[in-house]
């Protein structure tokens, strides 16, 4: 299939980077995506950020509004998108805690499945590249470990993980057949348990969980025996992570994480001991445990030799450095909300709406 010129624009453009493409980030309110939205703007793209807004956004990243190159789109991506012309795509958008994921699993699907293909449809209209953002989630609970690109998973087709599990799954088997039969250009980035600053309290996943009890003097609760393992990526490494793979060549899945890995029960002390050493009270015996969620995966580690050799990347910030910058990130934002400033119900500015409004037209 031909296509020319336009499939030369877009490999002059990769070869020659320029600073500014304009770019679509859906999920872009996210913990990744905000971060990912605003390293974009710095860069000098142009961005439009897509997003349903079901939690809102975080208020670190309200600065973000008021950036003249950003659009802000209120949008499910199961809605048209007609509209939208870029050069590149970061498709984020879909619940990643497992508390929201499976809090309605047939929207997770519809998400993963509908949502991806429309776009998918987006990028073969624009020419743009996608760069679909994955997760350690298909290999479901591993039979190995760590886990390479190459392994196929241990996936329950059946039970409460899969809607996320089999949702990315076939969302990663729709990219494939999308550039088979479209020639799309595509990058597949298997990411691992990113935190960070920007996590609401109520995210539901266990860095969040565990810090937003610690520091208000509540039990922090294990789920199992906590002796699972999970490898923890800061939120800046998995950035560089995917912005490395969208700008390199190729076009199969590449694990996205940190390989260091920490069992649940080292990560709760973690969280007490840095919450102590920040001044503030933890209970005498602060952990409690309860039963561990059906499917849960043993024991979750990247293999990153193919990220590390193929973007010249790999994690810097330490699972210390990365706790407590988020702790004192989920101080400030208490603090905010003590003096009442509403820090998780901002909207989009209307300078921001005006933007999209002109730009549409
Ligand atoms: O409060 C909690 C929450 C979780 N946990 C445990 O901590 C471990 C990690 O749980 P999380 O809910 O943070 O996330 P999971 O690793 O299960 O799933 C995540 O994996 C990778 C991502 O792509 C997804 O964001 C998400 O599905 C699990 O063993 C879980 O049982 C607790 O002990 N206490």
């Amino acid at each position: 299939m031909l296509h020319w010129p336009p499939k030369f624009t877009a490999f002059w453009r990769y070869q020659n980077p320029i600073k500014n493409m304009k770019i679509l980030v859906t999920g872009g309110a996210g913990v990744l995506g905000s971060s990912l939205v605003g390293h974009l703007l710095e860069e000098g793209h142009a961005v439009v950020l897509l997003d349903a807004f079901v939690n809102g956004l975080e208020s670190s990243k309200n600065h973000l509004l008021t950036s003249r190159n950003l659009t802000i789109l209120r949008r499910d991506i199961e809605e048209s998108l007609d509209d939208i012309y870029v050069d590149q795509i970061y498709h984020l958008a879909c619940p990643a805690s497992p508390k929201h994921y499976q809090g309605d699993p047939i929207k997770t699907l519809r998400t993963c499945f509908v949502g991806t293909e429309n776009l998918l449809k987006c990028a073969l209209r624009c020419n743009a590249r996608l760069l679909f953002s994955s997760t350690s989630e298909v290999y479901g609970n591993s039979l190995i470990s760590p886990q390479s690109e190459t392994y196929f998973g241990n996936v329950n087709p059946y039970g409460p993980r899969a809607c996320y599990d089999e949702g990315k799954r076939v969302a990663e088997a729709l990219c494939y057949a999308y550039q088979q039969s479209h020639n799309i250009d595509i990058r597949i980035a298997r990411i691992f348990n990113a935190y960070g600053p920007g996590m609401a309290a109520s995210d539901g996943r266990v860095v969040s969980n565990f810090i937003s009890a610690a520091i208000n003097c509540q039990p922090i609760n294990i789920t199992g025996d906590g002796s699972a393992v999970r490898c923890f990526q800061y939120v800046t490494d998995c950035i560089a992570g995917l912005t490395k793979l969208m700008a390199c060549d190729y076009c199969k899945p590449v694990n996205i994480g940190n390989d260091s890995p920490c069992q649940i029960d080292r990560l709760a002390h973690l969280v007490v001991d840095l919450v102590e050493k920040n001044g503030l009270r933890v209970l005498n015996d602060p952990i409690t445990y309860s039963a561990m969620p059906i499917d849960d995966p043993i024991h979750s580690q990247p293999d990153i030799t193919l990220a590390k050799k193929l973007l010249k990347w790999s994690p810097v910030v330490s699972l210390e450095d990365g706790i407590q910058k988020t702790i004192e990130w989920f101080l400030s934002t208490q603090e905010s909300a003590r003096k009442g400033i509403d820090t998780h119900t901002a909207t989009p500015n209307a300078h921001s709406k005006v933007a999209f409004e002109k730009k549409r037209s």
